[in-house]
């Protein structure tokens, strides 16, 4: 079964489009994992085990664990979302020549989808597209305000490049495994691309901690009612409130992290039909 029915599956169980951002920042983990053998991983396992009810899915970002331990933390983490019935996107941004996106796409053996950056247009992408269950999300037009530099930018042809990206991508799309990331802070683009490719799920980050519009989130995000809303700091951080030094409340600190991702669901709720 492919990537995008077996999201739908999970949205359909959890009735949620959240997908729950694990980034786990070591500066500010909680002191309760601080002496764990993998604190980052035993960090991951308690959200999971606070959150999963909430998730549609799990958005590890690479970046929080490239170093020695760190690849063994995400394997974990992704081994106990799975059992959980969760399936994960690893938020890598990938993409180079044909010859190192192949090393790079193996990733997906581990994951069930994969971010990828498409600068390096669609051969240094081919490695991911070929692999039919896992699904590729391609940048599109992103969530940060210099995202405006390139993605805004009119071609002579006509139209900014991220609505031309758009258009790649439902090229590249030739079994069924292709969304679009689509940042919340950027309504008007959400309602611009969901124009151009009506069929194709987007990951929507930004709501949440960089103060995104979840309701356009949900009403332009989806396609067919799949697609994932993104939050990662507001909901495993959400505790930082309950305090996390010695006397750290762990059921408190946890449990706000539940509050957080149900909260988000009931909130995106409203929204899908
Ligand atoms: O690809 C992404 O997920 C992504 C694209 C984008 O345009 N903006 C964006 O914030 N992200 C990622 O989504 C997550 C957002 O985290 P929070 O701002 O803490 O919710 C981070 O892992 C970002 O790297």
């Amino acid at each position: 079964m492919g990537f995008f029915d077996r999201l739908g599956q999970r949205i359909a169980v959890a009735d949620s489009v959240v997908s729950v951002g694990l980034d786990p920042d070591p500066d500010r983990l909680p002191d309760c994992v601080a002496d764990a053998e993998l604190p980052r991983w035993a960090f991951n396992r308690r959200v999971i085990d606070a959150t999963h009810e909430h998730a549609a899915c799990y958005k590890p970002n690479a970046a929080f664990y490239e170093d020695a331990d760190g690849w063994r933390a995400l394997e974990e983490t992704i081994a106990y979302a799975h059992g959980k019935d969760v399936p994960v996107l690893l938020d890598a941004k990938r993409g180079d020549i044909g010859n190192t996106a192949r090393q790079y796409a193996t990733a997906l053996e581990l994951a069930d989808a994969i971010t990828v950056n498409p600068y390096m247009g669609g051969d240094s992408l081919a490695p991911f597209l070929q692999r039919e269950d896992g699904g590729v999300f391609v940048l599109c037009r992103t969530s940060n305000s210099g995202g405006a530099d390139l993605q805004d930018l009119e071609l002579a042809s006509g139209g900014p490049l991220y609505e031309r990206v758009a258009t790649l991508a439902e090229a590249w799309n030739e079994r069924g495994n292709v969304g679009l990331v689509v940042g919340a802070t950027n309504p008007d683009e959400l309602a611009a691309i969901r124009e151009v490719v009506p069929d194709l799920p987007f990951l929507v980050p930004g709501v949440g901690a960089q103060g995104g519009d979840a309701e356009a989130a949900v009403e332009h995000g989806l396609a067919d009612g799949v697609g994932l809303v993104n939050s990662s700091r507001g909901i495993i951080f959400a505790g930082e409130d309950a305090g996390r030094g010695a006397g750290t409340d762990e059921d408190a600190y946890f449990g706000a992290a539940e509050q957080a991702a149900r909260r988000l669901k009931e909130r995106l709720n409203e929204h899908r039909d």
